[in-house]
């Protein structure tokens, strides 16, 4: 019996959230859907529209704010970054049936916690704020400010993920080794 319990994975920028959900959606190209989150921040370089995010303008993301059409929404760096509650649901409905994965940041993680939605938690830790330094300069994603931001967020972040809001907290040293935990986490049996 599958469960369509949605997965919640969180964590720093830089931890590695998108490398590693790349390779399980690469892997199980029918079982999981990514809700697409919506987003005020402008598209980076190869970020396709409806795909990556929604891209979405100011007025209208305070007009769905407004609306309660998000499970969670969260203002960082400047950016307003959301989940639809029916970007979600659309995945577990209709014929061709998803686990939704949902990657948001903390803050994030507990609106959906007050949500009916029963979901299983994630959090995904660097080794250390050294290493996800040195990985966010290597993306080249990042200026010097908005790197520095993420940094503080991240320990931040780090130490609010010792307070067991998580079921489960997989640190992404080797690159392998945190796939494999992920995929058992998943795919466990009573889940
Ligand atoms: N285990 C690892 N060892 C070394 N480098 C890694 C590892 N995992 C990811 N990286 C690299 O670290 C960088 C950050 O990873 P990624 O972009 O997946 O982070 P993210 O958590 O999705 O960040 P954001 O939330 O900003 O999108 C990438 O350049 C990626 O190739």
């Amino acid at each position: 019996m599958v469960s369509y319990r949605p997965i919640v994975i969180s964590g720093p920028s830089g931890a590695g959230k998108s490398t590693l959900l790349k390779k399980l959606f690469a892997d199980f190209p029918n079982q999981f859907g990514f809700s697409v989150s919506n987003t005020t921040r402008k598209p980076r370089e190869g970020e396709v529209d409806g795909v990556h995010y929604n891209f979405t303008e100011v007025p209208v993301f305070q007009k769905m704010i407004e609306n309660n059409d998000f499970v969670e929404w969260a203002q960082f760096s400047g950016n307003y970054y959301g989940t639809s509650v029916a970007s979600v649901k659309k995945l577990t409905t209709g014929e061709s049936k998803r686990i939704p994965i949902l990657d948001i940041d903390l803050q994030g993680v507990l609106s959906v916690k007050k949500t009916d939605l029963d979901a299983r938690y994630i959090f995904l830790s660097p080794p250390s704020i050294e290493e996800l330094r040195q990985r966010l300069e290597k993306r080249g994603t990042e200026t010097p400010e908005s790197l520095q931001k993420r940094i503080d967020t991240a320990s931040k972040e780090l130490e609010e993920s010792k307070k067991g809001i998580h079921d489960i907290i997989i640190v992404n040293d080797d690159l392998d080794k945190a796939y494999k935990e992920l995929k058992e986490f998943i795919f466990k049996e009573d889940a």
